[in-house]
């Protein structure tokens, strides 16, 4: 399986793009409209955030699972032991966030959900009529008013030498909502599982954007289209040295969306939030 990026611009881009994640799950997007001094500057004023106390003061609530997620709490990834070395904070327009990153941070959000949102028109668009006959009602609609759309500011901390030995920053997963949009974060690490079983590197620079599928989508279609396993492995020599901040955004449909037979988004939230141990 080879990784081939998918020009936003072009004029079939949603049709090879779907084909993509049909595919493998999982899709990486040229000339992509997301603006790199916005990202970038995310990035800074975070671990700024991450390297103050002032996180303490934005303890997350079990509730609404909005507001930072210390190192202690962090996930165990399902059907895994030992928890992954990051601490991450959940921003929602509605949650809490400190003032001064709320702007930067909601910028991000729009732009970051307007292009989640075109992306699952064109995989509503280039869903086989045996496929679309699933979805209870059209995709775009599942996410119309939705308020549980997540933005992870993640911040992978430097490595100290005392890590349990068989901890990496992120143990292998697959999402649990329907689409995930991850610009390049400020250090490589993310690998995907490919269909031979192999783990791939993914591309680390701005101008690939990375897209794929979460759990709902793939209970919503049937497995037409795959969640893929992926997860961020631990820097080696020098480079232990250095922190790591992703920004995946995850779209989530409404609570009461049906996803299939077994599932409503919200009953599938609940059950996978309580197998990472945070609810
Ligand atoms: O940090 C990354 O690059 C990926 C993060 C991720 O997979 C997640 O938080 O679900
Ligand atoms: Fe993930």
């Amino acid at each position: 399986m080879k990784l081939v990026a998918v020009d936003y611009q072009a004029k079939n881009a949603d049709k090879l793009f779907v084909e993509s994640l049909h595919q493998t799950g999982f899709g990486v997007l040229k000339n992509h409209p997301i603006q790199q001094s916005l990202v970038d500057g995310i990035y800074k004023n975070w671990q700024g955030f991450f390297d103050s106390q002032e996180k303490q003061q934005y303890l997350f609530d079990k509730d609404t699972q909005d507001g930072y997620f210390p190192p202690s709490v962090s996930e165990t990834a399902k059907g895994h032991k030992v928890k992954d070395i990051k601490e991450y904070f959940h921003y929602y327009p509605w949650g809490r966030c400190p003032d001064a990153l709320r702007q930067q941070l909601a910028d991000y959000y729009l732009a970051a959900n307007q292009l989640a949102a075109t992306l699952l028109s064109w995989v509503e668009k280039h869903s086989p009529e045996s496929v679309s006959a699933r979805y209870s009602q059209p995709l775009s609609s599942m996410i119309e008013n939705s308020d549980k759309t997540l933005l992870r500011v993640l911040h992978y901390p430097p490595l100290t030498g005392g890590e349990e030995p068989s901890a990496i920053r992120a143990a292998a997963h697959e999402d649990i909502n329907l689409l995930t949009i991850l610009p390049a974060a400020n250090e490589p690490g993310l690998q995907v599982k490919s269909k031979e079983d192999t783990w791939l590197d993914v591309p680390c620079d701005f101008g690939n954007l990375i897209v794929n599928i979460g759990d709902m989508l793939q209970e919503a279609s049937g497995g037409y289209f795959p969640s893929t396993t992926h997860r961020v492995v631990n820097p080696q020599g020098a480079d232990q040295s250095k922190s790591r901040i992703s920004l995946p955004l995850f779209l989530h449909p409404r609570p009461d969306v049906v996803l299939s037979e077994r599932h409503t988004a919200d009953s599938y939230l609940t059950e996978r939030l309580r197998e990472l141990g945070v609810i």
